[in-house]
């Protein structure tokens, strides 16, 4: 058993911290808000994530995890202090470390025991040797400290179960008292674990994420390509996925890659490879094909329609993925500014998400349109015009297509997920269009009621 710090408490921070309890290490959480901090003492998770409230509650009682704002309290004895602070994306594409070097220097001050630093937060390479340097350059006791890398994997909405049952654990150090002790920490979880240097400790971490957005972004380029030479992307998608050699994930074509980590980590790549004279021709691709992807639907839907201008528009899912509310980088949060600008009166639904939207959009009028948050599907479908499909929640792919149909007043569909068939849709005579397949024509007459009614609208 260890004495283990962990510095944030969001997805990262948090989910380790627990995690570490829960396989038998005596864990302090610290983090500057307070609220949270309260939050979590009382057993409440500041964060929707599947499992976490559970475990934080029975580690809490169990005397296993303790959670606060006191950096001094939670640093001075610790074996270990892991940190999981955010570094978010800098107007020029690269990551903001300010939050590290604050915690470095806390460290710094405080620690009184040996002590070994693991940063967990997705950091550029190289940064972990400044890291130590800055720590030493700040140490007040004479005690010996050392940093390691440890990059995190889980994805959100599977945190817990992602960090009890990862594919692997990274440990990146520069000696062996480092190692031997960040394989100690990690024998319980009795995974598979990969020792490398520092360095390269940290490049898995991008290379992993950024080769995942890559995936995505070729998907979505052929399935750009597939809409005009008339193949269906969800078939191609399963003829390849045979083939072991490229695996059967992450091909889901769509509208864009969002969350906090892919468009953070392929843009702070191509800058440090820019940094060093490199020019990353493959991931300054796939970021331009996200760009891209992501107002596909709405330009599609432009094209269609002439304007927004007083249809009632159903948002269907505005988190960046279902199983989470985050909604960093989301689609939603591209589409629907623009569906607003252009006078269009939003009706949204979202299982979790809403309520974190509307800290940003609140309900009521908005630019030239206006915004209502509604708790179903069907309420956001109910006479509308038009309707977009952000996220895949199951509460969405569980809606009928008849149910398209018999709600709204024209039923024209644009789905970012490809969530239904071609043919139920056709069969439901829901004029759809989703990404990279081709569109079904329903009957001419159909097609032209459609268009009058939208026409009378605008
Ligand atoms: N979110 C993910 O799914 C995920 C997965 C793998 C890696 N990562 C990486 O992990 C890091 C953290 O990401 P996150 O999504 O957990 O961040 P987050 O923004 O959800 O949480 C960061 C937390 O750190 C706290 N904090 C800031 N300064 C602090 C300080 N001095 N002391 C203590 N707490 C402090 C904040 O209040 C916040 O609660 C990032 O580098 C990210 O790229 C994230
Ligand atoms: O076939 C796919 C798979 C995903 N996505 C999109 O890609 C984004 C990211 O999805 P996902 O990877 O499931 O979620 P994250 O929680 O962002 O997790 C990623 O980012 C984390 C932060 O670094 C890593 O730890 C995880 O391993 C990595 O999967 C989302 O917008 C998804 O909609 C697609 O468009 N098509």
């Amino acid at each position: 058993m260890y004495i283990i710090a962990v510095a944030g408490t969001g997805y990262v921070g948090l989910v380790a911290g627990v995690c570490f309890a829960e396989i038998g290490h005596q864990v302090t959480c610290v983090d500057i808000d307070e609220n949270k901090v309260n939050l979590m003492k009382k057993g409440i998770s500041p964060i929707y994530e599947a499992d976490l409230g559970d475990l934080m509650q029975k580690n809490y009682a169990a005397g296993k995890i303790d959670y606060t704002t006191d950096y001094r309290s939670a640093y001075k004895n610790a074996d270990a202090i892991f940190i999981g602070v955010g570094t978010p994306e800098q107007s020029d594409g690269s990551a903001d470390l300010s939050y590290i070097a604050t915690v470095a220097r806390q460290i710094a001050e405080t620690i009184e025991n040996d002590c070994l630093v693991v940063v967990k937060s997705t950091v550029p390479v190289g940064t972990n040797d400044k890291v130590e340097q800055f720590i030493k350059d700040f140490l007040v006791n004479d005690v010996k400290v050392e940093v390691a890398s440890n990059p995190e994997f889980l994805a959100q909405g599977s945190a817990v179960h992602d960090t009890l049952h990862a594919a692997r654990i990274i440990i990146g150090t520069e000696s062996k008292w480092a190692e031997e002790m960040l394989m100690k920490i990690y024998q319980p979880f009795n995974l598979p674990i990969v020792s490398v240097n520092r360095r390269s400790a940290e490049m898995i971490k991008y290379a992993a994420n950024d080769f995942l957005a890559l995936k995505i972004s070729y998907m979505n380029d052929i399935a750009n390509l597939c809409e005009s030479v008339g193949a269906d992307i969800q078939d191609v998608a399963r003829g390849m996925s045979f083939d072991e050699r490229i695996g059967s994930k992450f091909l889901n074509a769509g509208i864009g890659y969002g969350g906090s980590c892919f468009p953070k980590d392929t843009k702070a790549l191509e800058y440090l490879a820019r940094q060093d004279g490199y020019e990353l021709r493959t991931i300054k691709a796939a970021i331009g094909v996200n760009k891209d992807q992501k107002t596909m639907l709405y330009k599609k839907a432009c094209r269609r329609l002439i304007t927004f201008n007083g249809l009632k528009v159903a948002v269907l899912g505005l988190t960046f993925k279902p199983g989470t509310d985050d909604l960093r980088e989301a689609p939603s949060l591209e589409n629907v500014p623009l569906l607003l600008e252009q006078g269009a009166d939003i009706y949204a639904y979202d299982p979790v998400g809403a309520d974190n939207f509307k800290n940003k959009y609140p309900a009521g009028k908005n630019s030239r349109g206006s915004i209502t948050y509604v708790d179903k599907p069907e309420q956001a479908l109910e006479g509308a015009n038009v309707c977009f499909i952000f996220t895949e929640w199951g509460e969405i792919k569980a809606v009928e297509p008849g149910t398209y149909k018999e709600q709204m007043r024209t039923p024209l569909v644009y789905d970012g997920r490809n969530i239904y068939e071609l043919a139920d849709m056709n069969e439901a005579w829901v004029e759809y269009y989703s990404i990279g397949r081709p569109f079904i024509k329903t009957s001419k007459e159909f097609s032209i009621a459609i268009s009058e009614v939208a026409a009378i609208k605008c």
